[in-house]
């Protein structure tokens, strides 16, 4: 029988927009050492679609969706983990032994860490793990330009995991690590696509120390940084929107390929990021696709559905683009394929205003 710790270690695993955090997740639970772990992800907007992507659906994984963690759902995260740690003692879910936290790509850690702190009952069955960063060397730069919560995720850090180090050369690389290591001096910085890089290098404590910086056995808190960057109160540095689309039929991919690259090529700095799982007529598995402000990753075919209903979904985080506008041309040009343009055919469109203060 597996023996349960008595403090469960957490894991919060954050990252800007389109950084990696979850092809990183998905990464770690292949892996033995994290068998045993549960997984909670926070996604922002009405249409999840991680739980999906990292292709492991079972009791010990939750979404919670439709809002930031860091803001409108900080009461239900604490809820989420108090509902898995009675299903635990009840013997209802398996016994996990580390609990995973991927936060949205717009979330503030600060306020995701004191909320754990903060809980009187989580504070006495979870201790605080190595909070676990990804910047994605192509965007990374710019999101720390633009973006505060960028710097935020990067200051709380302690492990630094540079993804898509394959798309940049060694001049970019060595840029973001000094722009990185002048937020956080004391992190330890990884590349994704170091070999020897291991499970145990980003979850073990290790012996380093952190200045001030250190955690306590229960503390969950970075003083230094929270003042260094003036997080309180703080609202989400400028207008983000989500939404998703739905369509009920398959999607051309010629089309909806020279969809995504115009709209990119055109509005990339505003659309922070796309992803969506496409059922694309001619194939019998879901095809996931990733746009990252002006990168268009490529497409993967995940393993199979995992709904009934082979329905395409996309979703988008846009920083002051109207969705109308995007919508339009989406029902314009990607739907278009043989059959004339049916405005019906999008049968879901959820939209979630995002401008939101703590
Ligand atoms: N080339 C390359 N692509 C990567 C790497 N890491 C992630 N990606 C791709 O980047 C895209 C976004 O990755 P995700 O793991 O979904 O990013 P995320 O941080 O979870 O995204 P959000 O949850 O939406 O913020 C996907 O197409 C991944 O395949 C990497 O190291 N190299």
């Amino acid at each position: 029988m597996t023996e349960i710790p008595l403090f469960t270690t957490v894991n919060l695993l954050t990252g800007f927009l389109g950084s990696g955090k979850t092809t990183l997740l998905k990464r770690l639970l292949n892996d033995p050492a994290l068998a045993d772990a549960a997984v909670l992800i926070n996604e922002f907007g009405e249409t999840g679609l991680d739980h999906h992507l990292v292709e492991r659906i079972d009791e010990n994984m939750v979404l919670l969706q439709s809002g930031c963690v860091c803001c409108t759902v900080r009461g239900e995260l604490a809820e989420a983990i108090r509902d898995l740690l009675s299903k635990r003692d009840r013997g209802i879910v398996p016994p996990f032994k580390r609990l995973v936290i991927e936060s949205t790509g717009l979330a503030d850690p600060f306020p995701v860490l004191s909320t754990l702190k903060a809980d009187p009952v989580l504070r006495h069955h979870f201790k605080a793990g190595n909070v676990i960063t990804t910047v994605d060397a192509v965007n990374g730069a710019r999101s720390l330009d633009t973006y505060l919560e960028s710097n935020r995720q990067i200051a709380v850090a302690d492990r630094l995991v540079i993804t898509k180090s394959d798309l940049v050369d060694e001049a970019t690389m060595d840029g973001l690590i000094e722009r990185i290591t002048r937020i956080n001096p004391d992190c330890v910085v990884l590349d994704v696509h170091d070999e020897a890089l291991s499970v145990a290098d980003l979850l073990d404590s290790g012996d380093f120390v952190r200045g001030e910086h250190v955690q306590s056995a229960t503390g969950f808190y970075c003083e230094d940084s929270r003042d260094l960057l003036d997080s309180k109160g703080a609202p989400h540095s400028a207008e983000f929107r989500s939404f998703s689309i739905t369509v009920d039929r398959p999607v051309d991919w010629t089309a909806f390929g020279i969809w995504l690259t115009m709209l990119i090529n055109r509005h990339g700095e505003r659309v922070l990021r796309v992803k969506g799982i496409l059922d694309i007529a001619g194939e019998d598995r879901p095809v996931a696709i990733h746009g990252v402000q002006h990168l268009v990753h490529t497409p993967v075919h995940m393993q199979a559905w995992t709904t009934e209903e082979r329905q395409s979904r996309i979703v988008f985080i846009v920083d002051g683009l109207d969705p109308k506008l995007l919508r339009r041309s989406f029902e314009a040009f990607a739907l278009v394929d043989r059959v004339p343009v049916q405005p019906a055919t999008v049968v879901a469109q959820r939209e979630n205003a995002m401008t939101v203060e703590h």
